[in-house]
């Protein structure tokens, strides 16, 4: 049944106008909810998607695949797609850009008209509350990355090794009073796994273990630093480079430039603004290249799903 129905014929049988059907298959504003409800109904009920061929012939690349990201404005996501974007590229694919803000429900919109613009292929970032039911029919043409989910390919950081590099180095470096400032346990991987890893350090060396989860942003970082640090605090471990840019600039107002700061990043913005700062560099680059590398082959039917984790190294 696929593909036997045109744009035009979707429109007459919705009773709008072929503009309009193009504005839900583009997921475009300008379309009532209702309006956007019938055209979905009237599409999912023939099956309906546009071929390939018509996308070719409006001078549209025939491959196309779509990168899902938690946010645009994340520095970590933004290097993972600053290297999978040459390598789609390379291979003639057209990537285009979304945005899921951690939504399970953007995520599911976002899948629904990808699967009627007969998409090649996904790159998700994936986060809490995205269920295996929304990736089962994407089995054979999605990666994920920075969570797992199983029978499907993904690309994961190693969320506790990061961890405790820090705390080893810091260790090494003569430090017994080190704080924590981190991300809730809501959050399964740079939240629960983070946190956890630093406290199975701190008791299996001694120490006493001082932390706050405030969440991701950096406003968050510089807020929560006075609750974890003391006058005996040495050192304070970030669980991600934005919470410790949060946490230097309320130090630096305090004028304090003694207490040795550490985080999970590695980021350009953070080697600049703060070549001091001791970090773990997750493979942020590495894991964007081997995500489009394992979509680009399972698209082309040369690999299976597989699951990876790029292991984290102290710079
Ligand atoms: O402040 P950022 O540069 O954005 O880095 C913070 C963390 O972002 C990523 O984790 C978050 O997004 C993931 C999806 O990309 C999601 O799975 C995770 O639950 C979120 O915490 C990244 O994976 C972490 O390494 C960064 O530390």
């Amino acid at each position: 049944m696929q593909n036997r129905l045109t744009i035009k014929d979707i429109a007459r049988l919705s009773g709008v106008g072929k503009s309009t059907v193009s504005r839900v298959l583009n997921n475009e504003s300008g379309v009532s909810q209702r309006t956007r409800e019938r055209v979905e109904a009237v599409m999912n009920q023939h099956d309906f998607s546009p071929s390939r061929s018509a996308r070719a012939m409006r001078g549209q690349s025939d491959k196309v695949v779509a990168i899902i990201m938690s946010r645009l404005d994340s520095l970590s996501e933004n290097l993972a797609v600053q290297t999978m974007l040459p390598a789609f590229y390379e291979q003639g694919y057209d990537p285009i850009m979304m945005e899921s803000q951690f939504s399970a429900e953007k995520v599911t919109e976002h899948l629904g008209m990808l699967r009627r613009r007969n998409i090649d292929g996904v790159v998700l970032f994936g986060f809490t509350g995205i269920s295996d039911a929304m990736l089962t029919p994407w089995r054979d043409t999605l990666v994920m990355l920075a969570r797992d989910a199983k029978g499907i390919a993904s690309v994961c950081y190693d969320d506790e090794g990061a961890i405790t590099l820090l705390m080893q180095a810091l260790f090494d470096k003569g430090h017994r009073h080190i704080s924590y400032l981190g991300v809730p346990h809501s959050d399964v991987t740079t939240g629960k796994r983070r946190h956890n890893a630093y406290l199975t350090f701190c008791k299996q060396h001694k120490l006493h273990p001082v932390a706050a989860l405030p969440g991701l942003a950096m406003k968050q970082g510089y807020d929560a630093v006075a609750s974890v640090t003391h006058s005996e605090t040495t050192a304070l471990v970030c669980a991600t480079d934005t919470l410790a840019l949060g946490a230097s600039k309320y130090l630096q107002e305090q004028r304090n430039d003694t207490l040795q700061l550490a985080s999970v990043g590695n980021t350009p913005l953070m080697k600049f603004l703060h070549p001091e700062i001791v970090t773990v560099d997750p493979g942020y680059g590495e894991a964007g290249r081997q995500a489009a590398h394992q979509l680009i082959e399972q698209i082309n039917g040369r690999a299976q799903p597989q699951q990876l984790v790029i292991p984290a190294a102290l710079t």
